[in-house]
């Protein structure tokens, strides 16, 4: 027996991702629900079918990265869905395994970026008059060498100095090496069935920020403006480093606005408490992982007070275990995460390991 959690009618049974039939909900298999004692029980599948909001939380080392890695995996391979996978950890390029798209120095073009975004991206303030001029620069042209050149060409209003610290800041944004015209659109992100995985490891905050907001909102726009082909889910580890970030407005769009319109969100972080309470209270599933920072559990308990319950003492205490709530059913289950089929790059160094 198979039980499908997120979904309303989460009994009956289901297959595999792989080889799933047209005719039954597209669901993707977690692990095995764990009973106290231990031992596994029936499979456990989440629904992949609907778009939803997830968050995966726990401390380091108890397996975030590799849950979300299975979410990956089985996203990977079903039908009418493809992952696009935002990996500030440079540790999900075994995704390509299955298919997937590793994108080793992600880019995209400078008018994926509103023009709040630059003055919000280059810590200007759109009111100062640099901020101001960048601001009419973003708007007025559609590459960074272009507001570059719009900023040198501006006349008049523009005094020397502001000009010069207007073009300082785009000088930094270039050097960045991330804006480029021929940046990837959503839906060529969408195009491998597979999905994509954004390697942004070789990149500072402030620039994988910038690729992960304007990938966020190129995927939220694209599904209200068109009927993708495959839904998105924007996957997204170690989470509380872009909503801390200029990434933060388009991540609070997609929670908030994006399954309406078909696109899904699932976050990992070991700091539940760094993230903005919509992004515990909007997530209809909670993957939650051993939790032990104070903080982080009344984080928890403060946007989810209805059902959480006795969670607390419920929390696993071994890697690879997950408590997960599911707001479909109202429920709280228990759940062994499966191993991933593609290796997992992640883990805490060891020392024994690298004398291996
Ligand atoms: N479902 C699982 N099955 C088998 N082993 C697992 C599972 N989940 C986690 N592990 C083990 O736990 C280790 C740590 O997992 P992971 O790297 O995902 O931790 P993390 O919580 O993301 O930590 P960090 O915050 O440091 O990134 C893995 O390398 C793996 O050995």
């Amino acid at each position: 027996m198979t039980h499908v959690l997120g979904r309303r009618d989460s009994g009956g049974t289901a297959e595999s991702a792989a080889d799933q039939d047209p005719e039954t909900p597209v669901s993707g298999r977690l692990g095995a629900y764990r009973a106290r004692d231990g031992s596994h029980g029936a499979a456990v599948h989440v629904d992949l079918d609907g778009p939803h909001a997830g968050l995966v939380v726990g401390k380091r080392g108890y397996g975030k990265s590799y849950t979300l890695g299975v979410l990956a995996e089985e996203l990977a391979r079903a039908p009418g869905v493809a992952p696009v996978v935002a990996d500030p950890m440079g540790i999900f390029g075994s995704l390509a395994g299955l298919g997937a798209d590793v994108v080793a120095d992600p880019r995209v073009s400078a008018d994926a970026l509103a023009p709040r975004a630059w003055c919000d991206l280059l810590g200007l303030d759109a009111a100062s008059a640099a901020g101001a001029l960048v601001w009419q620069a973003a708007g007025a042209r559609s590459s960074l060498a272009g507001m570059r050149a719009f900023v040198a060409d501006a006349d008049t209003k523009a005094d020397r100095a502001t000009r010069r610290a207007a073009d300082n800041h785009l000088a930094l944004a270039e050097s960045w090496g991330v804006f480029a015209p021929e940046g990837p659109t959503a839906s060529d992100l969408l195009n491998p069935p597979e999905g994509t995985v954004l390697d942004l490891s070789g990149l500072d905050g402030a620039p994988a920020n910038a690729v992960l907001r304007a990938v966020a909102g190129g995927l939220y726009d694209h599904c209200v403006g068109a009927r993708p082909a495959r839904l998105p889910w924007l996957l997204v580890d170690e989470a509380h480093a872009f909503f801390d970030g200029i990434a933060a407005p388009a991540l609070r769009t997609v929670l908030t606005r994006g399954r309406q319109p078909g696109l899904s969100f699932v976050g990992a972080t070991q700091r539940p408490s760094a993230l903005p309470a919509v992004a515990v209270s909007q997530a209809d599933l909670l993957l939650a992982h051993r939790l032990t920072s104070r903080a982080d559990l009344d984080a928890l308990a403060a946007a989810r007070p209805s059902y959480l319950g006795s969670f607390e003492e419920r929390l696993p205490d071994a890697p690879g275990e997950v408590l997960l709530v599911d707001d479909a059913t109202e429920s709280v289950h228990a759940v062994r995460v499966r191993e991933r089929e593609t290796p997992h790059e992640g883990g805490s160094p060891s020392a024994t390991r690298r004398m291996e």
